[in-house]
């Protein structure tokens, strides 16, 4: 078995690393304990990195990571990956967005609170120096003052609610959300930074470019209230640093709640010298809960994008996802999965393939092109991706046609993959129900409601007596476990999708292939 290479060059959670170890198919290195000039010489055998923060993935990394075709950012930002850099080299960068929102939530209002009561100070007061004088400690509260929150994403607009149950006045600035995103959660929206400016506290939470570095200055902050807070756990240089040591040192800036900084580690950083600061050492995402989800989550991400399988959150793929509806993107994920299973199943020279969507899906039906290609050339095609999988359908002369319909089957969205090989022709259709679970409805025209996830054994049948049974005592032979069974009948015969727990080899299906009401049986996995 050819093994992928996963390097892994930070901390992550022991949890990744063991599905990492376990995994048959990875040949897992833990590079996170060595210094980054050490990491050029083993990310040269990458075929994935996970990272985090502390790794710049710069133009010295991406020379060295010669056979690199997919890089996991453990966590939101990718400020620190040259994207431009990978994806001219091919290399597919994915982020894992969600799983750490809550923490740094969280520490946003940590940072808040210790503002407001000049936590630390009072706390090392009596803790360090022992000393007992309640008179120095008139904190604020958060009570009825007006918060700013810049950037109304998954971080801000939570921080916006938990400050509302504080009884905050929070009004938001986000010019790249329908102000109802805010207005519908009770929380005020303006389109106006000058009203941001006027607010009591202020924090900031958008990603860091071109446009949000140094978007609060010394212009800015001449503008603000005497006495304002400032809160920055989103990026470092997002508030000018320079303009943020003047202005706390002046008392303008009454206190500010700091966990990240332009440079890092940043242990001898002017801020730290301050008597009106809370800091954290890029602290955001540090909790149990959100590092063992994103280490698991990007393990899994890294195995399937080692495999081919899928990108899950690629940030850098053909198509600009900034376009893109966020109830489009399960559907994209959906279209490879559903391409990758057919391909598997049929195992035959690929003629054609065709990629029809009805409802408002059809509206994207270029990125389904570009993702059925991957999944449908994963099975037979090393290094395919997004950034080639048109030009190798190309160059094998497959032919790749899309179709619209109207909506006609019932389903709000649905697409389906039409493949036509030496063998004949299959077909697969799938929906995404409630925002994100994602099914496969239809298989070779048997309607199905399945998961599109996991080992399973798909057999066409006659629809005789018994059959269900002897299937179950062949696996049970081979201590093949079944996790569910689904079948689908027609006039014609059924078709049974069964979801095994371990895989089966090419002797057991030969096995299932001699049931006497058997006519195909073929594995997938995805
Ligand atoms: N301290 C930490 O450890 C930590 C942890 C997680 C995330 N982060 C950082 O927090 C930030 C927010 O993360 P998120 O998950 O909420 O991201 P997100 O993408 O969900 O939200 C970002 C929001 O910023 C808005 N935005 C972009 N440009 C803007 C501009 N010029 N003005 C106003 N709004 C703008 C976007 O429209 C979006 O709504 C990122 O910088 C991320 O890297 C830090
Ligand atoms: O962008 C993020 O997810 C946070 O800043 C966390 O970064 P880290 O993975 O280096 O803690």
């Amino acid at each position: 078995m050819s093994k992928h290479t996963i390097v892994v060059c930070d901390h992550i959670h022991d949890a990744g690393l063991e599905i990492l170890q376990n995994t048959e198919d990875v040949n897992y290195v833990y590079a996170a304990d060595i210094d980054k000039v050490a990491l050029l010489d083993v990310i040269k055998d990458a075929d994935v990195a996970i990272t985090r923060s502390s790794t710049d993935v710069d133009e010295k990394f991406l020379n060295a990571a010669t056979n690199l075709k997919a890089i996991i950012r453990a966590g939101v930002g990718y400020d620190n990956v040259d994207m431009e850099g990978c994806s001219k080299r091919g290399i597919i960068a994915m982020n894992v967005p969600t799983a750490n929102t809550i923490a740094a939530v969280e520490l946003t209002m940590t940072h808040m609170l210790s503002c407001m009561r000049k936590f630390p100070y009072a706390h090392g007061q009596l803790k360090d120096q022992r000393i007992w004088k309640r008179e120095d400690w008139y904190g604020r509260e958060l009570y009825g003052k007006k918060l700013g929150v810049i950037g109304f994403g998954n971080i801000g607009h939570r921080v916006a609610l938990r400050a509302k149950s504080f009884e905050m006045d929070v009004i938001t600035y986000d010019p790249y959300i329908p102000s109802t995103k805010a207005t519908d959660l009770g929380i005020k929206y303006t389109t106006n930074f000058e009203d941001i400016l006027d607010c009591d506290i202020i924090t900031i939470h958008t990603p860091k470019n071109k446009e949000t570095i140094d978007m609060i200055g010394e212009e800015e902050i001449a503008k603000m209230k005497d006495g304002v807070v400032l809160i920055n756990c989103a990026r470092g240089g997002l508030y000018n640093e320079d303009a943020l040591v003047n202005n706390l040192k002046s008392g303008k800036i009454a206190m500010a709640g700091i966990d990240v900084f332009k440079k890092e580690p940043a242990t001898d950083h002017p801020l730290l010298d301050l008597p009106n600061v809370t800091v954290t050492a890029h602290l955001g995402a540090n909790t149990k809960e959100s590092q063992r989800e994103i280490s698991v989550q990007a393990a899994n991400n890294a195995i399937e994008s080692a495999r081919g399988i899928a990108y899950p959150n690629a940030l850098n793929l053909p198509i600009d996802e900034s376009k893109i509806p966020s109830f489009v993107k399960p559907y994209i994920e959906l279209t490879q999965k559903m391409a990758f299973l057919i391909a598997q199943s049929d195992k035959t020279e690929i003629r054609s393939i065709n990629i029809a969507a009805e409802g408002e899906i059809a509206e994207y039906l270029e990125s389904l092109e570009t993702f059925a290609t991957v999944g449908a050339l994963a099975v037979s095609t090393e290094d395919i991706n997004y950034v080639n999988a048109n030009f190798i359908a190309e160059e094998k002369g497959i032919e790749i046609t899309t179709s619209k319909f109207s909506n006609h089957s019932g389903y709000q969205n649905k697409v389906s993959i039409k493949f036509t090989t030496s063998k004949g022709v299959q077909t697969i259709s799938g929906t995404v129900f409630n925002d994100d679970v994602q099914r496969i409805v239809e298989l070779n025209g048997f309607a199905l409601d399945i998961e599109p996830q996991g080992k399973m054994l798909i057999m066409r049948n006659e629809d005789v007596p018994g059959v269900i049974g002897e299937v179950g005592k062949t696996l049970a032979n081979s201590n093949i476990n079944i996790a569910d069974f689904r079948l689908s009948r027609q006039k014609d015969g059924a078709l049974a999708v069964i979801l095994i727990d371990e895989k089966a080899s090419s002797n057991v299906i030969k096995e299932l292939e001699n049931i006497q009401a058997a006519k195909s049986v073929a594995y997938a996995e995805i």
